[in-house]
């Protein structure tokens, strides 16, 4: 277990407060657990398995299902016994692309799988996640965003958000008054009473307006989108959240600078190109030392998922681009 708690002689918790994990323990494992989730995607492309990587119930009868069905039980039991870290099945994970016989890889996946669900990977990733909201990291990211919004809202209009990966109903989003309303959602919520479980790329499409809305906030979500396709996908799928009996509308999108700043195939530049070519117009950036702030506005011609990425905005190195 990552995180410890004192408790009393009666077993109960001496304190109350939620449990906390220093930055760096956080980003270790947040990394750990994305390796873990890759490594099983490879393993259920090559056993011909469906995974949700979103629901970790789903995904954990979908492993059994199938590996009942090929009879390879013992050695998935042989990997999820296994102490952690094993050296030998790290190594083999590490390697997962050059297996191919389906004992190893029945190994590997119950290793992955009892990290994930018994070893505390995923609460302890659910609990790292949390730490970007942390008052000494940056705090609430939705702090800018109010106050960007106070500048550019009508006082006269109720304004509805939808906000995608919700940590917490008490941020500035959902206490400004800014919102009429706010719909909270993540893949794994802390809070069901005020926060939806849901990944947006299952939400339903709205039928009507009064279902959508007049801003999404998408702060520090689309960097937990494992692959660039994906990626585009979610940035497309929001115009169909935004409500369209509306003259303007926002995208609130939030990401590490690192993913900008410091990285081969994305720039500040080719992010708002992107953002144009869907069409948005970015109206306000704001960048801090680890994270970047963008408030896009929605303009006439916006593409939706049921549109296409005309432009050839596929994975190239920015090096590349340059020189075409
Ligand atoms: C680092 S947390 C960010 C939380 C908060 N929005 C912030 O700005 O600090 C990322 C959250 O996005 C959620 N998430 C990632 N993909 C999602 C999806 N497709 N639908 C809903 N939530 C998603 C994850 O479950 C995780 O809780």
């Amino acid at each position: 277990m990552l995180l410890r708690r004192r408790k009393t002689v009666t077993g109960k918790p001496v304190l109350q407060r939620k449990p906390t994990i220093k930055p760096d323990k956080a980003r270790r494992v947040i990394r750990r657990f994305h390796l873990l989730i890759n490594k099983r995607r490879v393993i259920a492309g090559k056993l011909k398995l469906q995974v949700a990587d979103n629901d970790e119930a789903r995904t954990k009868v979908l492993v059994k299902q199938k590996i009942k069905t090929l009879g390879l039980e013992s050695h998935y039991r042989e990997g999820w016994s296994a102490s952690h870290p094993d050296t030998q099945l790290e190594t083999d994970m590490l390697k997962i692309h050059e297996t191919h016989q389906l004992d190893c890889l029945a190994r590997i996946l119950g290793y992955i799988m009892s990290e994930i669900n018994e070893r505390g990977g995923l609460q302890n990733y659910q609990i790292a996640s949390t730490i970007g909201q942390d008052k000494n990291r940056g705090g609430d990211s939705s702090k800018i965003l109010i106050k960007w919004f106070q500048a550019v809202r009508d006082p006269g209009h109720q304004y509805r958000a939808l906000e995608l990966g919700s940590l917490s109903a008490k941020n500035a989003i959902s206490t400004s008054g800014t919102f009429k309303l706010v719909v909270r959602i993540d893949l794994n919520s802390n809070d069901p009473v005020n926060i939806q479980r849901q990944d947006f790329m299952e939400r339903p499409i709205p039928e009507n307006d009064s279902e959508r809305f007049d801003l999404i906030s998408c702060s520090l979500v689309l960097n937990f989108v494992p692959n660039p396709r994906l990626r585009g996908q979610m940035l497309m799928r929001l115009n169909s959240f935004l409500r369209q009996d509306v003259k303007s509308a926002y995208v609130f999108l939030v990401l590490p600078l690192p993913c900008v700043a410091n990285s081969r195939y994305m720039t500040e530049t080719r992010l708002c190109d992107i953002m144009a070519h869907l069409g948005y117009r970015t109206i306000n950036q704001h960048k801090s030392h680890k994270i970047i702030y963008l408030l896009f506005e929605r303009q006439a011609d916006c593409i939706s998922d049921k549109g296409a990425m005309k432009d050839d905005f596929s994975k190239k190195k920015c090096c590349e681009i340059n020189q075409a």
